[in-house]
């Protein structure tokens, strides 16, 4: 197991306001011990540990950070919130997660276009009415949140108005998210489908309310190409002309009859990935959710484009996808990241997410990649934030960064609380958090230095009560 470097001894200062030029007005000094990942691959030693931290926050960055007693002297008069007790991370990133999937979690037992026909559809079927939608729109919110993702690429619905449901609540909560109208034109169920006029149409009207708005951006996103005829992706291409920075995302190579469908369906792409790359929407701001039966060339064609993969763990063991061949990825220089697939995948918490990764290259054995719990944390922050382009904004607790965090408090005498009494070193406390932590162990989380957690009274003697619901 790698060592661990410890943070900067010293105060580190990022240029900008500071305690000599009469600091400025939102200032906050928070103490905790800090685990994070700052590098640029997820490597087996690149955990990050800061026992008892000092970070300044300024207007939602931060500003400094080192040794508390270091950072205190350069901050004497500022209010400290004392977050020991606990452990703060870096808000998760979830590089795949369907909005409308969040009251069907638990769909077991079926293969994925079983799934889709007897579980997902259906329901998402119910989002063509706006009330519902903005129902379902909350709980998803709520559901991240509370979760501890601060940012998300969410497959959308296929309904305008749902969309702009999700971007609404989304900016309510504060969330940082990127997502689009699904659309499809065929094989799934006729009051799902629209035309590749209508998608541009709905598309661009979608792009110019939201996109670039806060935190908020558009993800063109085809549902995958079984359902997506050759005039659909071009359409999408389209799309994708419609503004700058535009993400692409869909689903790529997730289950082996799905696979052999999309090969039918256009015989003449060299591949699954090729029926996307045929219209120019494999690029640097692409996302392809699961890609668990890649072939070398599609993996060489990802790393050559600068497009990433969401590794969806749960949900390939749920519906049976099979095993992500996460060492292909990474040899072939494609960068990976997590997303929970909700409601394929079995919940929001990128801390079961990792833990599962860590067990599918387990039990593939020689093939498989012995993930430490850095590698774990990498890919649920930093490798996410690189992914959907924010890794100069998010991912990590450094000097720079905007304060997305998560603050994991384990209940008092529950095992997480027990195991982390006596951890032998960071490694080992972080590996028993990405096995025991669930939801339920995240008090406080922040996105660019804002409480979006029911708020917390982060009183000045570090205890942490709930602020009492009227
Ligand atoms: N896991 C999953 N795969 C898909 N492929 C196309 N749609 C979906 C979906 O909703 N979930
Ligand atoms: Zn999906």
């Amino acid at each position: 197991m790698g060592g661990v470097r410890h943070g900067a001894s010293s105060a580190t200062r990022r240029p900008g306001p500071g305690p000599d030029d009469g600091g400025g007005t939102n200032v906050t000094l928070y103490r905790a011990t800090v685990l994070d990942t700052p590098g640029d691959l997820p490597t087996a030693d690149g955990l990050r540990a800061s026992e008892d931290c000092g970070l300044v926050v300024h207007d939602g960055i931060i500003t400094f950070r080192g040794d508390f007693a270091g950072v205190r002297a350069a901050f004497p008069d500022e209010e400290v919130v004392d977050l020991r007790g606990g452990v703060l991370l870096p808000g998760f990133v979830d590089t795949h997660v369907h909005y409308p999937q969040v009251r069907v979690v638990g769909g077991l037992g079926m293969p994925l276009l079983d799934w889709l026909r007897e579980c997902a559809l259906p329901e998402e079927l119910s989002l063509a009415d706006p009330v519902y939608a903005h129902g379902v729109a909350r709980d998803f919110l709520s559901g991240l949140v509370h979760a501890g993702t601060t940012t998300a690429l969410v497959f959308g619905s296929h309904f305008a108005d749902a969309v702009d449901a999700l971007f609404t609540e989304a900016e309510t909560v504060g969330l940082r998210i990127t997502a689009g109208l699904v659309v499809s034109d065929r094989l799934l169920a006729p009051g799902l489908h629209t035309t590749p006029a209508a998608a541009l149409r709905d598309g661009e009207e979608l792009v110019a309310r939201w996109h670039g708005r806060g935190r908020l951006r558009y993800a063109v996103s085809p549902r995958f190409a079984l359902s997506a005829s050759e005039a659909m992706l071009e359409s999408c291409a389209a799309l994708m002309d419609a503004a700058p920075g535009l993400w692409f995302t869909s689903h790529l190579n997730e289950n082996v009859d799905e696979i052999e469908h999309v090969n039918r369906l256009f015989p003449g792409a060299a591949d699954y990935l090729g029926t996307y790359d045929a219209h120019g929407l494999v690029n640097a701001r692409s996302v392809l959710a699961h890609n668990v039966h890649p072939s070398a060339a599609e993996l060489g064609v990802l790393a050559g484009a600068g497009a990433a993969v969401a590794h969806c763990p749960s949900s390939n063991s749920a519906l049976g996808s099979g095993l992500f061949p996460l060492r292909d990825h990474l040899d072939a220089g494609v960068r990976v990241a997590l997303g929970t697939d909700v409601g394929a995948g079995t919940g929001f918490s990128l801390l079961k997410e990792g833990l599962q990764a860590y067990f599918v290259q387990q039990l593939l054995g020689p093939d498989g990649l012995t993930l430490t719990p850095a590698h774990l944390l990498h890919l649920a922050t930093r490798s996410g934030a690189l992914a959907l382009g924010l890794g100069d904004r998010v991912g990590d607790l450094g000097v720079g960064r905007e304060f997305d965090a998560v603050r994991l408090h384990p209940r008092p005498g529950s095992t997480l609380d027990v195991a982390l009494r006596h951890p032998k070193d960071a490694t080992d406390a972080l590996a028993k958090i990405f096995t025991l932590g669930t939801p339920a162990d995240i008090d406080v989380v922040w996105v660019a230095g804002q409480v979006v957690t029911a708020p917390a009274q982060l009183s000045r003697d570090g205890s942490l009560s709930p602020m009492e619901t009227t």
